[in-house]
């Protein structure tokens, strides 16, 4: 980018950007009228601010836009950073919204007689590949990731694999398809994450955006 384009903040869609709408008010953008119109096949959005725009993308892709410096901002969840791993990307403020859990769940029948210490091969569906193997390498566990986009809660009963590794929050999908959790990963809330080349570039200008989500998130 060059020194008079926009920076781009990169949100995502669906239920974050909900949550995401109160703070961004805080921090001072108002999104231009046409970014709340579902029927808009528009995805780049001006703002109050003309030094920001904003990009709607999906939640995984928040993150990739910013580790490669499309996006100098952005809303993601530590699940999709912890996923993904980026060292590009720095992540300094937590927003305190998307608050859920990583667990590992598995059919309620098999959790009677199921020892997670004895485990040394599972078999498992997730949208979280990366996560998944490297807390169980952590302890000497060898997990077989089977890649799905969603709905991982069918996969245990149909036969796919024993157990999954989902987001969970009040645990209603868990108990609606009788799966019980046994282990939590991680705590997952959503942070506003930076480029780091274009923090070094533009110092004043991004630091003076992260303090007012920080301020924002405080005040929430
Ligand atoms: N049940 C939940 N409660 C609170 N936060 C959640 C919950 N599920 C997901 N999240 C957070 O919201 C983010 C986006 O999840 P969401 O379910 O909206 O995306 P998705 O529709 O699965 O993915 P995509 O954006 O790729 O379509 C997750 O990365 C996570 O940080
Ligand atoms: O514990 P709960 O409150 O039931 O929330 C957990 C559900 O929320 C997320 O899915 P989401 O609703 O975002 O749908 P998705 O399958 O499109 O990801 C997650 O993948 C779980 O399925």
């Amino acid at each position: 980018m060059t020194a008079n384009e926009p920076f781009i903040l990169a949100l995502p869609k669906g239920r974050i950007l909900k949550e995401a709408m109160p703070l961004l008010k805080r921090a001072g953008i108002e999104p231009e009228p046409d970014f709340s119109n579902e029927d808009s096949r528009a995805l780049r959005f001006k703002t109050s601010v003309p030094e920001i725009e904003i990009i709607r993308v999906r939640s995984f892709d928040v993150a990739t836009f910013v580790a490669f410096g499309a996006a100098q901002l952005g809303i993601a969840g530590n699940d999709v950073l912890l996923e993904f791993d980026y060292p590009e990307i720095y992540a300094p403020v937590d927003l305190g919204i998307g608050k859920c859990r990583l667990s590992v769940a598995e059919p309620a029948e098999m959790s009677e007689k199921d020892d997670p210490a004895r485990w040394s091969h599972i078999r498992v569906a997730t949208k979280y590949p990366h996560i998944t193997q490297r807390h169980f390498a952590a302890r000497g566990v060898q997990a077989e990731c089977i890649k799905l986009q969603g709905a991982m809660e069918l996969a245990p009963t149909l036969g796919l694999c024993g157990r999954i590794v989902d987001l969970v929050s009040s645990g209603a999908t868990l108990k609606a398809n009788n799966l019980v959790e046994v282990e939590t990963i991680a705590t997952v809330t959503s942070r506003l994450i930076v480029n780091r080349a274009a923090m070094k570039t533009y110092p004043h200008q991004i630091g003076d955006w992260v303090e007012n989500f920080r301020a924002a998130a405080e005040a929430a």
